[in-house]
């Protein structure tokens, strides 16, 4: 099987092109190829596909092997990949994921590959019963109180179509992510798991984040966490809609738009390809 590995600020997957290749275990190729010492290491597994609603479609499985709904960072190199390896080249494209049809524009560099992607994330989806979380089916979960360990942390949740639970921290780099990031993930509050960011504010229009993503661990960024940190700085008075989120692979541009869409930038690398005989 053909692959190509790339990443987005770092949050790294392997990437198969459906059009050619069609594997018939998603989830444990996934769990298989995202092993960092026996496989050829990544943070998942992104399949390209066509689609009958839009331009492309993508699956994102975690490096567990469980299905997500999207992948702000994957869905950047989805587009490059399309445009670099000739599957579509249009500066602006459509990709249907489990979190419904985004709209994509392209930015090619000097030597005309892809180096940046603006992407319409969609409407944030803010009640417990959309996340999907316990209690008031119809009420948000803003800033409210979790217990995790015997310690109280406030968390914002958001979904941007995959879950999002967000909590600010003073020093995020000193922060404990791999101790309390799995808590958080399989609380009880959270019946299909979570994606958690521990935030540092650094002003209204800039904060530093670090992700623990379901199914994945601590991932060097995470496109739609870093949109589900804008929401939040919003909903709890922490932050302006336009915001610069600095993560430990890289920064990602986000912007809360008046029309209620939220709109994520940031760079799509390819890193090499190669064929996996596992
Ligand atoms: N890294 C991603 C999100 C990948 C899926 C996530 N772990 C989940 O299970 O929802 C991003 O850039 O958005």
């Amino acid at each position: 099987m053909k692959f190509t590995k790339m990443h987005g600020a770092g949050n790294d997957y392997v990437y198969v092109n459906g059009f050619v290749e069609q594997p018939e275990d998603p989830e444990g190729l996934a769990r298989r190829v995202s092993d960092r010492h026996f496989g050829i290491g990544s943070d998942g597994l992104i399949l390209i596909l066509p689609s009958e609603r839009a331009d492309l479609r993508m699956r994102i499985f975690n490096a567990d092997g469980s299905e997500a709904q999207m992948c702000g960072n994957g869905v950047r190199c989805v587009a490059k990949y399309a445009w670099d390896h000739g599957l579509v080249r249009r500066q602006e494209l459509t990709v249907e994921t489990g979190a419904g049809i985004l709209t994509l524009q392209l930015f090619p560099g000097a030597d005309e590959r892809i180096e940046r992607v603006r992407v319409n994330m969609g409407t944030p989806r803010l009640t417990r019963a959309e996340l999907p979380m316990t209690g008031a089916a119809d009420h948000r979960a803003v800033d409210v109180e979790l217990a995790v360990n015997g310690e109280v942390f406030r968390a914002t949740c958001v979904s941007m179509g995959n879950p999002h639970c967000v909590i600010y921290v003073d020093d995020v780099e000193r922060f404990p992510v791999a101790d309390v990031g799995p808590l958080i993930e399989h609380h009880a509050w959270f019946p299909e798991r979570i994606n958690v960011h521990f935030v540092q504010v650094l002003s209204a229009t800039e904060v530093r984040q670090r992700t623990w993503e379901r199914g994945a661990g601590e991932t060097l960024a995470c496109g739609t966490g870093a949109a589900a940190v804008c929401v939040a700085g919003v909903l709890t008075g922490r932050g302006d809609r336009s915001l610069l989120v600095h993560l430990p692979g890289g920064e990602l541009r986000l912007e809360w738009a008046a029309d209620g869409d939220v709109y994520m930038t940031g760079p799509a690398t390819e890193v090499f390809s190669g064929e996996w005989r596992g």
